[in-house]
């Protein structure tokens, strides 16, 4: 098959693989775009593999850097732009079932295509626009099919993470899993406890945000993945439900997709913290998703106070979408002009501080005024005070009062 136009990406780098092939070596397009382009999609970035050895490549080249020499990668600069190039190589050992002992350079592109991990992503593509395809790729393209290479056992043992990828890829393509690759995942699924959960979690976020997660939620509890997964172990029930909400659905960003998740579990906002480190999120993804999941947790239990909104604060968007994505019978339209409509969003607006109480009633700075302020800022946002200064100051003297 001849590509009759290749994407621009592709065009600008055409440049690098004449150069190499001027030199005496061979070199294509590898990888996921020129899957993506096959399917139509746009691509991000442009892989390169080559018969050159990184040495070669750096020879060829003025302007390169050594982003991975020890397997091969070398990133040649051109205009301004950096094409990762990595030489063609097998991984012969891998006893720790995530990274090869050693890998071997190799002037083969078969060889090279033949380590990789599924059909859709072996195609090798040619300055030319000739598409190589030794393993019935586009065959499987055609029908959406995720098939390994080869055999699939083999491949789960060169990197146990491609098990994850699967599901990954049959989310975000809506591509069944061929029987024999699903099959090979159930019987080596146990092989994800060697792997980092950082790799995993970059997995599964973007398995969460494919546009078939549906299938492969229900795809990931068949083979029992969920079970290796951290804080998922026996959460059959609760992913089944998931899936049934997220038929036709696909969610719009990571903190949605961990704030339904999380939802879906039935977690208390403490429980919160401790499932997302397990995943080592970051602190701000952390936040935001408690902060959602107190919410979504009140709204569960019953009607929700101007106050339980306040406090959402700029977690307010990825909440309403989790919840319309929900079981909950919540209007979140009308929950967003509540939020809208709230007089203060945060303390900074409320028109008094600590400064102006200290000045105005010759009040010590000290932990009373915390609890001052506090007061005066959830009256404010119950419609019980104006937010005025006078108003507030007034009210303050008043606390003050009641307090002694
Ligand atoms: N565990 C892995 C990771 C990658 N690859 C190969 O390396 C290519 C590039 O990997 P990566 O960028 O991780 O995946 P893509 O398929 O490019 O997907 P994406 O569009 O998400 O980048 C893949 O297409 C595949 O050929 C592999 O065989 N096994
Ligand atoms: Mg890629």
């Amino acid at each position: 098959m001849n590509l009759q136009q290749l994407p621009s990406e592709f065009t600008a780098a055409l440049p690098i693989l004449e150069k190499i092939e001027q030199a005496g070596y061979e070199a294509y397009f590898v990888g996921g775009s020129v899957r993506d382009t096959l399917l139509g999609k746009p691509i991000h970035d442009v892989d390169i593999a080559t018969s050159a050895f990184p040495e070669e490549i750096k020879a060829i080249f003025d302007r390169t850097i050594d982003t991975g020499i020890q397997h091969g990668t070398v990133m040649i600069l051109d205009h301004g732009q950096g094409y990762e190039t990595t030489t063609f190589r097998t991984e012969s050992t891998y006893t720790d079932f995530r990274r090869p002992d050693e890998v071997t350079f190799v002037r083969s592109l078969a060889e090279d295509l033949q380590r990789r991990d599924f059909t859709i992503n072996a195609f090798a593509l040619k300055a030319d626009g000739e598409i190589i395809d030794l393993f019935d790729g586009l065959t499987d393209l055609k029908n959406k099919t995720l098939r390994a290479v080869g055999s699939p056992e083999e491949r789960f043992h060169e990197d146990a993470l491609r098990m994850m990828r699967a599901l990954r890829f049959s989310s975000q393509l809506s591509f069944e899993i061929e029987p024999a690759t699903l099959q090979a995942i159930q019987e080596n699924v146990a092989l994800l406890k060697n792997i980092a959960i950082e790799r995993i979690n970059v997995e599964f976020t973007k398995m969460m945000l494919g546009s078939a997660v549906w299938y492969a939620a229900l795809e990931m509890i068949r083979v029992g993945m969920h079970n290796y997964l951290p804080g998922l172990q026996d959460t059959d029930i609760d992913i089944v439900g998931l899936a049934d909400l997220l038929k036709g659905e696909q969610i719009s960003n990571e903190t949605v997709a961990w704030m339904f998740l999380v939802f879906e579990l039935g977690l208390t906002a403490t429980d919160t913290n401790g499932f997302l480190r397990l995943w080592k999120h970051s602190n701000d993804l952390i936040k935001q998703v408690r902060k959602g999941i107190h919410l979504l947790n009140e709204l569960r239990l019953g009607e929700v106070s101007d106050w339980d909104l306040y406090e959402v604060g700029d977690a307010i968007e990825p909440t309403l979408e989790t919840l319309a994505l929900s079981e909950l019978m919540v209007d979140d339209t009308a929950l967003r002009t509540r939020y809208a409509n709230l007089t203060i969003k945060n303390k900074q607006e409320l028109a008094i501080n600590g400064g102006i109480l200290a000045s105005e009633l010759g009040l010590k700075p000290g932990p009373v005024f915390g609890k001052l302020l506090q007061q005066l800022e959830m009256q404010v946002v119950g419609g019980q005070l104006k937010n005025e200064r006078a108003v507030l100051i007034e009210a303050a003297q008043k606390l003050i009062v009641t307090k002694k």
